[in-house]
């Protein structure tokens, strides 16, 4: 590895210094509010964002580590930090998933306490599967996609690492806080305002690293998967700013009161929650699909014009459908009506730009049968296609008065996630692995073929149960007898789901398993083991060799 890298830089720079200084001041800061916390969490939290910053200091001191970079000069060291980050959330994000899984079909997995109460693990899945796992994703693809499609090195030498470290700094406080019960109890923005103010630090270095590198281009376009990542980052860092508006209790206190109250609060969270699924789970991973599928089929994209198209579209029509959350509610009706119509006009360019993925493997058909990491990016558009058809069918009035709070929306929610997010990301990984780790390939592709198989088969059990589960759920909630009484009492509807939940449940333990042997794949790539000559996609074996 050692080959390839530039000498080392012996003089710290002054950049260095400067974060040092600053550093230095935020742990003074850190160190004054945990002696005078009015909570525990408070204290606690202190400690860490003071323990992390002299850690930081630490690091710095130690100069040789940064400034690497490969015969290219790109700065592919930090995109393999991000490449185990992703990796090592995702086991995470994905094992509380399974056990909130079980926890719903066997209550007594709550264990009595108030720390692995269903209520407090359930927002740990959600931020560990999209801001850490999905987060960790986007971070480590942006900078390696950004990097190659602008010929130029990463900008910046401490900052990169800033963004990298202080997300992971981020992810750990909102963890732990809700872990401790710390939340602003808004879907998907739980963590508290001092975690949101350190995410907004990091998140502005992000955009301005990311913005760094494009103005350094030594290519005169901005290819579109760089559109799609700034759309992420600018919208994501917009909504953050939008729905975290709120008055600490005091700067030595956890608890926060939001700015906003009833109606307008709803409608404030979820313009939030629903661009987060918009920009966050859909235009991010969409730079990946731009960048990762022409490039693994070794294939121009199918139309560079309805790119653009699908670009603008996209993010004209996303912003404005976040109401169809909030149907049948004291949300004005216009505004619902809005929403909806807004969000099936989405289906257009959502697919368009499915079948632009799907296209760009015109003419090279035949590596999905021989190249699993492509089946897996491949079908992951597939699962984006099903979910943006099945979304804008559930923000109809009709059709949401059934499915809504029943989980229909869960299935809905993980054909996106699992199957859309999910593989998207694995392919990804596969694909930058080896580069990364500095090695020829990958340690074996019969393994990734394993995964595709095993965590297909996770996805198929965990939507059927949920479509069925949430189905029988909204019809058994509105069945009434001859005289008008409700047929089922809440109680029957619950027994009826358990089967569902226990399959649910079993899904998500073979997702849990695709995901540990790719943890194992990558780390014997990262050990650069190939795992003999034996080794191809399992269904090209009965194949006479080519
Ligand atoms: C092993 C895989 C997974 C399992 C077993 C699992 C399980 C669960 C369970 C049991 C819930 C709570 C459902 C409820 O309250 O009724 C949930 C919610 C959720 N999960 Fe997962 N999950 C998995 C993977 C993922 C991934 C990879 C993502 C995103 C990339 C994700 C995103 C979400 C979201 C957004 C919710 C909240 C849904 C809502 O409020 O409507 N999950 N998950
Ligand atoms: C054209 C695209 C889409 C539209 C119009 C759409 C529409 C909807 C609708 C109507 C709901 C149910 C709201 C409710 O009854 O509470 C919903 C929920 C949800 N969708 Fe989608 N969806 C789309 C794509 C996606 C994709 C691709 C993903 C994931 C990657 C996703 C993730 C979610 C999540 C996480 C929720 C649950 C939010 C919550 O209640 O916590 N959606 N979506
Ligand atoms: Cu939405």
């Amino acid at each position: 590895m050692a080959g390839h890298q530039t000498e080392a830089q012996t003089k710290m720079p002054l950049s260095a210094w400067g974060m040092i200084v600053a550093l230095g001041a935020g742990s003074l800061y850190w160190i004054i509010i945990a002696i005078y916390a009015l909570d525990t969490p408070m204290r606690f939290h202190a400690l860490l964002f003071a323990a992390a910053f002299i850690a930081g200091i630490a690091v710095l001191g130690d100069t040789a580590s940064n400034g690497k970079a490969d015969k290219r000069g790109y700065n592919n060291q930090i995109v393999k930090y991000g490449v185990v980050a992703s990796v090592f959330w995702g086991v995470v994000g994905f094992l509380v998933g399974v056990v909130i899984a079980f926890q719903l079909a066997f209550p007594q997995l709550n264990f009595d306490t108030s720390f692995l109460n269903f209520g407090r693990m359930r927002p740990l899945h959600t931020s560990a599967v999209i801001f850490a796992f999905g987060g960790n994703v986007l971070i480590a693809t942006s900078f390696w996609v950004v990097q190659r499609t602008s010929r130029a090195r990463l900008a910046g030498d401490i900052a990169p690492w800033f963004v990298f470290w202080g997300y992971q700094l981020f992810i750990v406080i909102a963890a732990t806080g809700y872990l401790m019960g710390v939340t602003q109890s808004r879907e998907y923005a739980e963590p508290e305002w001092y975690a949101d103010i350190w995410l907004t630090i990091v998140w502005v270095t992000y955009l301005l690293v990311f913005l760094g590198t494009l103005a350094k281009r030594r290519e005169p376009h901005i290819y579109v998967a760089n559109w799609f990542y700034l759309a992420f980052i600018v919208t994501i860092a917009m909504l953050h700013l939008g729905n975290n508006m709120s008055v600490p209790v005091s700067i030595f206190s956890s608890k926060s009161v939001a700015l906003f109250s009833g109606t307008q609060d709803a409608l404030i969270q979820w313009w939030y929650g629903h661009n987060a699924v918009g920009f966050f789970l859909t235009a991010g991973f969409l730079g990946i699909m731009y960048y990762f599928v022409p490039k693994r089929a070794e294939r121009p994209v199918y139309s560079y014009r309805l790119s653009i198209i699908h670009f603008w579209a996209l993010i004209f029509l996303y912003i404005w459908a976040g109401p169809h959350h909030l149907h049948y509610t004291a949300l004005p009706l216009w505004a619902q009506t809005l929403g909806a119509t807004f969000s099936l006009m989405l289906w257009m360019p959502s697919w368009g730009g499915m079948l632009n993925g799907l296209l760009t493997l015109k003419g090279a058909w035949d590596k999905l049968r021989t190249d699993p990491v492509i089946r897996m990016l491949v079908v992951s558009v597939a699962f984006y296609g099903m979910s943006t058809f099945e979304g804008p069918v559930m923000s109809m009035h009709w059709v949401n008065g059934l499915s809504h709070y029943t989980d229909w929306t869960i299935g809905h929610v993980h054909s996106g996630a699992l199957g859309w997010v999910g593989f998207v990301s694995f392919g990804a990984i596969y694909c930058m692995a080896p580069a990364v780790f500095n090695v020829k390939r990958l340690y074996s592709l019969v393994l990734v073929e394993w995964h595709f198989w095993v965590a297909t088969f996770g996805i198929l059990l965990y939507i059927t149960a949920m479509w069925v589960s949430g189905i029988m759920q909204g019809l058994m909630w509105r069945a009434y007898d001859a005289l008008g009484f409700l047929e089922f009492s809440f109680a029957e509807t619950v027994e009826a789901m358990h089967p569902y939940y226990v399959i649910r449940g079993l899904g998500g333990v073979l997702f849990l398993a695709g995901a540990l042997i790719m943890a194992y794949n990558v780390y014997m790539t990262a050990k650069g083991r190939v795992r003999g000559s034996e080794d191809v996609p399992l269904d090209t074996l009965a194949q006479p060799a080519e």
